[in-house]
């Protein structure tokens, strides 16, 4: 087999990941690049990598995709980097922007505005045209959560509407993975969790965001029952629209 072709996302929330495989070695055996989720996802459709840390949402369009690892980027409260940011109430919504960087949040926005909210906004993909509302992803959104009007946090407002966590991504491959690898991959994402520590040391300090809350405890990393739950509920609510 050539080398495993890896698309990881290239967000602060990933960090404990990269940490983990760059601590093993899988990249000897393997071509990593980090994308945004987006770019992940477009890469795991198009067979241009094998494995990734894809937008849960794009698994709709990868057939016979397979879960690789028991990790996630998940959440069971507020996550603190998935914004609806609005300058109206939501109910006044008319338009909103979607996140040309975002796969998961775009249609988790949809669902909530539809089943949760009751309103069925316009979705525009230009980023400049004046939009009631937008979604942000990412660390973009750090530091921005009190500089609009309304700032609804998706995570939270899913787990309200469902009683059920929520998985923004997983980690999945578009075609069969050797066994041996899956272990070699869990094992090395458990290492970067279990270093979270050391990965909040590498990065930059900042003043209005807490980064050691946004690893430790808004990012829910384990794949377990109740985010496989979510997962399967999350994807039927896209695909009927
Ligand atoms: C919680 C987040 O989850 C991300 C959100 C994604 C999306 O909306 O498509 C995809 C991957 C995750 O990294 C975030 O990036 O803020």
């Amino acid at each position: 087999m050539n080398k495993i072709r890896i698309s990881a996302v290239s967000y602060t929330n990933t960090r404990p990941f990269v940490y983990g495989l760059m601590h093993s070695e899988i990249p000897q055996k393997t071509e990593l690049t980090l994308d945004v989720p987006a770019e992940c996802a477009r890469k795991l459709i198009r067979d241009e990598a094998d494995i990734g840390l894809v937008p849960v949402a794009a698994l709709l369009h990868i057939p016979g995709y397979q879960i690789v690892a028991d990790y996630c980027i998940g959440a069971e409260g507020p996550v603190n980097s998935v914004f609806l940011f609005s300058h109206k109430p939501v109910s006044e919504v008319r338009t909103v922007c979607a996140d040309s960087q975002s796969r998961t949040s775009n249609n988790l926005a949809k669902v909530l505005l539809k089943h949760h909210w009751k309103v069925t906004p316009e979705f525009v993909t230009d980023q400049d045209q004046d939009a009631d509302a937008f979604v942000l992803i990412g660390d973009r959104t750090f530091g921005k959560k009190d500089q609009y009007p309304f700032a609804y946090d998706l995570a939270e407002e899913w787990i309200s509407f469902t009683g059920l966590p929520f998985v923004f991504a997983v980690w999945a491959s578009n075609k069969p993975i050797p066994q041996e690898f899956s272990d070699e991959l869990n094992a090395a994402l458990a290492y970067g969790l279990d270093h979270r520590r050391e990965v909040l040391a590498e990065l930059q300090p900042r003043n209005d965001f807490d980064l050691t809350d946004y690893l430790m405890n808004r990012i829910s990393f384990g794949l377990d029952e109740r985010k496989r739950e979510a997962l399967e509920l999350f994807l039927k609510y896209v695909a009927n629209g």
